[in-house]
């Protein structure tokens, strides 16, 4: 398996990265042009978001052909350029897999609406009465989960948008195809792939309604999902390279079954528990301050965990699905620097592999929209509808939205002060926080104390100390709400990481032997010997 220990995994989400032509739209030789400036914070690989050809009606997670470039972004030449610069600067990218679904216009779906029994047999088509869904389930972006095809007298089955038909994976046919589009892009030099809500993947052999739930327990990590996965691994020919699930409201048991070298399934998976502990009673569109002691348990239970079962966690507190931490999670105006730096050490030290997504490493916030016009999402669009007719006044969803919604992390990254922040010369698909003036790449790659330069520092310790990369991890204070403390160890060296995750000074109880030892890290000016408080936000990381 690829070394992926010590190495930090940057995502772009192309749409928003940079735009070479002037269209508004991010593009392929727009993250070549940029190159440099992530080969200077010393990432070793990226994640791309999908850049094939698409309706996109979900950005491009809707995806009607699995082996071309969407014109949109660019040509395949410039994907294999972008493959050869990126390998020149020791960079390997990584491609998004939507193998749990595919675009409506994909032609397989084509060929199945227009009666092909073999391609009706790639989704999961159900006989039945336009007036009766063969299950209650819900959408993940809201509403039913099936959709009524009067000319063929059937439902489909569609976790996510209308257009986004779940794939048959019983079906040999289908699970071939897809290991089919592996060697495709293996042999076009990717090192990696990120799969998409990969645990989705295995439905249950009955259909039946959810009188708990809207219908996920019963095909989350469903039966068959690790034996589908060594297949496609195997199929694929995908040892060996940098492999990470998304899995959705998952189990750590199953994580550690995903993850676990010996069962030749992924080398790592993303879990989003710790990203709810602002859900009021587990609703992602009802608003909570974070519970920290919540954040700490997860954080606690999930290192601890895939410790001892001998699994891979993917570490982040960002993608382009989720608001921007340090709007979150931290203060994105009197600590804005700090808290940015503290949540970035807080994860990049942890046990798993660290994933940045593009705009973290300067701070980047929330977007700050106050109008629908403003959203370009189709689940915040479809939600605005739902919240209201649930009672609330437009305002109301809109400040839901305005802390929730997934466009707060796809705005454009925010590269100078100049127009739309350097992102296009033309008018940008989506727009951009006000603040990209001041915060911006520009004014902090040169800056040593900026957020960026510690970025740059928290990738670079990785590389060299194996107790980051390979130790093991202990927790420290569980009763303590507003400390977050680990002991990172390896038998030769011993790291102590404290984070205060307020904005007030939190005590801090050093454990013994401590009081002595150097100071690795810190997001404020060091103080003479080590100190009895830690301030708002701040991090310390001391070595002994
Ligand atoms: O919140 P969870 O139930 O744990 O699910 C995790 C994420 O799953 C979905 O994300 C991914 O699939 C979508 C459909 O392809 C796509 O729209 C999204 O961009 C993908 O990352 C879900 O949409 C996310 O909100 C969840 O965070």
């Amino acid at each position: 398996m690829a070394e992926f220990k010590n190495k930090v995994i940057y995502q772009i989400y192309p749409k928003s990265f940079c735009d070479s032509n002037g269209d508004g739209l991010g593009d392929l030789r727009g993250v070549t042009s940029k190159l440099d400036y992530l080969a200077e914070l010393g990432v070793s690989c990226l994640w791309l978001t999908p850049f094939f050809p698409s309706p996109q009606r979900d950005n491009g997670y809707d995806v009607a052909d699995y082996r071309a470039v969407d014109p949109r972004f660019g040509t395949m030449a410039d994907l294999e350029e972008l493959i050869r610069e990126a390998d020149k600067r020791g960079i390997g990218l990584m491609l998004d897999m939507v193998f749990n679904h595919t675009s409506t216009e994909h032609a397989w779906f084509q060929r199945a609406l227009a009666g092909e029994k073999k391609y009706q047999d790639y989704y999961i088509f159900k006989e039945g009465s336009p007036d009766k869904a063969p299950t209650n389930w819900v959408s993940k972006f809201g509403g039913p989960a099936w959709e009524y095809l009067p000319a063929l007298g059937k439902w489909y089955l569609h976790l996510f948008d209308v257009s986004q038909a779940d794939l048959n994976w019983e079906n040999p046919e289908v699970r071939a195809e897809l290991a089919d589009i592996l060697r495709f892009w293996k042999a076009k030099g990717i090192q990696g792939f990120r799969f998409d809500v990969v645990n989705l993947i295995s439905k249950p052999a009955v259909y039946e309604d959810d009188h708990q739930g809207d219908g996920r327990r019963f095909y989350t990590d469903g039966p068959k999902v690790h034996q589908y996965l060594q297949e496609l691994a195997a199929a694929g020919g995908i040892e060996g390279m940098i492999t990470v699930g998304e899995m959705s409201s998952t189990s750590l048991e199953n994580c550690i079954g995903y993850t676990a070298p010996d069962r030749h399934e992924l080398s790592m998976c993303f879990n989003f528990h710790h990203l709810k502990v602002d859900y009021k009673n587990g609703d992602k569109w009802a608003l909570m301050p974070p519970d920290r002691m919540a954040l700490k348990k997860l954080f606690t239970l999930w290192q601890e965990g895939m410790q001892a079962g001998g699994g891979w966690n993917a570490l982040f507190w960002c993608n382009h699905d989720q608001p921007r931490a340090v709007s979150r999670f931290g203060d994105d105006k009197t600590y804005w620097a700090e808290s940015a730096k503290m949540l970035g050490a807080a994860i990049h030290l942890m046990r798993g592999t660290p994933y940045i997504y593009q705009g973290e490493e300067i701070g980047m916030t929330n977007a700050g929209f106050g109008s629908i016009e403003q959203y370009r999402d189709v689940e915040s669009l479809n939600y605005y509808q739902i919240l209201q007719q649930q009672g609330k006044t437009p305002a109301e969803a809109l400040e839901i939205l305005a802390a929730r919604s997934r466009d707060n992390g796809r705005t454009p990254m925010q590269w100078d002060g100049s127009e739309n922040a350097g992102f296009t010369t033309g008018t940008p698909w989506i727009g951009l926080p006000e603040n990209y003036t001041h915060i911006n790449a520009a004014a902090q790659t040169g800056d040593p104390d900026s957020i960026f330069a510690f970025y740059k520092q928290l990738v670079a310790l990785r590389k060299e100390k194996p107790v980051i990369s390979q130790g093991n991890i202990e927790f420290l204070y569980p009763d303590d709400p507003d400390l977050l403390a680990y002991r990172r160890f390896d038998g030769e060296s011993e790291l102590l990481v404290l984070c205060n995750l307020t904005g007030k000074a939190a005590s801090l109880p050093l454990p013994e032997g401590w009081a002595g030892a150097a100071r690795l890290l810190g997001n404020y000016p060091a103080l003479a010997g080590v100190p009895a408080a830690l301030r708002p936000y701040e991090c310390l990381v001391l070595e002994r």
